[in-house]
């Protein structure tokens, strides 16, 4: 089995170094093969996305992917910024199904900046649709306003579609979901305002007739912002469009104590992926050996259980991560007094050697 490992910028490669090593004492025979993506693409091949790291991703089994961006590309025209490359990712492989699952480990109840009876015991998923909504839609730019109030002035605009077959096969994939888990679906949306989301909410309900056994509801977009840290252990599964999703997720990662716990799972169609930490590159931590690489080994888990259907493997991984935190070790993005403050490279160490005894 062949992984495209695409470490990125920033944090990237310091992350994705510990899951590899992770991988590595799995015993298993994984042919990995890495290439530069994002600034790192630029600065190779003047591309965020070579050609030749597009190729490895099509041709691999799975991907375990860094992050990438730097403020300094931020001046770069946008198809050379490194973000396209995540996005270019995506698109190309049809990656639409992203799932963010939020779980507190007990021993980080107190890492959280909510109270840990707000917390503790959290477990939900996000599932954020990934190659369309205005990230995607057509057309967009800056240009002289045609008309409206401002009218020949210049204006930024974006493009918000969704078209049904999208919206179907999201919605199907969170009803699957929820059907294996607690059976409750509620699907984001902003129906109130936006037609894009009106119908969405409309074709939801009506893959909802399929699956009588999960319970559906509906929720706006702000009252969920509100929800998930009011009472987040009211949710289940969450289904929402790709910028509602991105914007949830960064909420939910502080549930489970830091953006640094949260792993997704990037799916096409046939469960082929895409796996990377839902944070980005970091860079005002960056080469300074702090990260916490604990959102990429449990994506490498996660990997493991989707793509490469070695699900007892994916286990033991999260076994080896609950044991570290249960010893007592954190990144400075988890530490609380009385706990014992480790690097990168020591959280990697510490997994690795957990993974001996499990
Ligand atoms: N999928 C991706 O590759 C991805 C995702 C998000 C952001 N980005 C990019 O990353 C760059 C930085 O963006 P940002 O600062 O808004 O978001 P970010 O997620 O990189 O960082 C936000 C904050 O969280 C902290 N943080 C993130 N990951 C951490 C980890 N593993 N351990 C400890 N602390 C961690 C950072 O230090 C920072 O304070 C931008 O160029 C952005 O476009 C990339
Ligand atoms: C880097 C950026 C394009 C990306 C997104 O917005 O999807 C990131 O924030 C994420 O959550 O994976
Ligand atoms: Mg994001």
């Amino acid at each position: 089995m062949k992984i495209a490992i695409l470490p990125g910028d920033g944090i990237g490669p310091e992350i994705v170094e510990q899951a590899v090593r992770v991988l590595d004492v799995l015993d298993e025979k994984f042919e990995m093969e890495t290439a530069p993506v994002g600034g790192a693409g630029y600065e190779a091949h003047g591309h965020p996305l070579p050609e030749g790291t597009l190729k490895l991703a099509k041709e691999a089994d799975a991907v375990l992917f860094g992050a990438v961006g730097d403020w300094k590309y931020d001046k770069l025209d946008r198809p050379l910024r490194p973000e396209q490359a995540i996005l270019g990712l995506r698109k190309n492989l049809n990656l639409f199904a992203n799932l963010r699952p939020a779980i507190l480990y007990p021993e980080l109840a107190g890492a959280s900046t909510l109270k840990p009876e707000v917390v503790s015991g959290l477990d939900i998923l996000i599932i954020r649709e990934l190659t369309g909504d205005i990230y995607f839609g057509q057309p967009r730019g800056v240009r002289t306003a045609p008309d409206g109030a401002f009218k020949g002035e210049r204006e930024g605009f974006d493009t918000m579609r969704y078209a049904e077959p999208e919206i179907r096969r999201i919605a199907h994939v969170a009803f699957q979901a929820a059907r294996k888990r607690g059976k409750r679906l509620t699907s984001v949306d902003k129906a109130n305002v936006l037609e894009t989301f009106q119908f969405w909410k409309d074709i939801v309900t009506d893959v909802h007739k399929e699956y009588q056994d999960v319970a559906l509801d509906h929720m706006y977009v702000d009252n969920a912002a509100m929800q998930l840290v009011r009472a987040p252990k009211k949710f289940d599964v969450i289904v929402t469009g790709n910028m509602f999703g991105d914007i949830l997720s960064d909420a939910a990662a502080m549930l489970t104590g830091s953006i640094g716990m949260l792993p997704s799972a990037s799916l096409d169609a046939n469960n082929k992926g895409l796996y990377e930490p839902s944070h980005g590159s970091a860079p005002d931590i960056a080469g300074k050996g702090v990260a916490n690489p604990l959102a990429t080994i449990l994506s490498a888990a996660m990997m493991l259980r989707f793509s490469l259907n070695k699900a007892e493997q994916a286990d033991r991984i999260e076994a080896a991560v609950k044991a570290v935190l249960a010893q007592g070790l954190r990144t400075p993005d988890i530490y609380e007094e009385g706990t014992t403050k480790v690097g990168t490279v020591e959280m990697g160490d510490a997994v690795v050697q957990a993974l001996s005894r499990h």
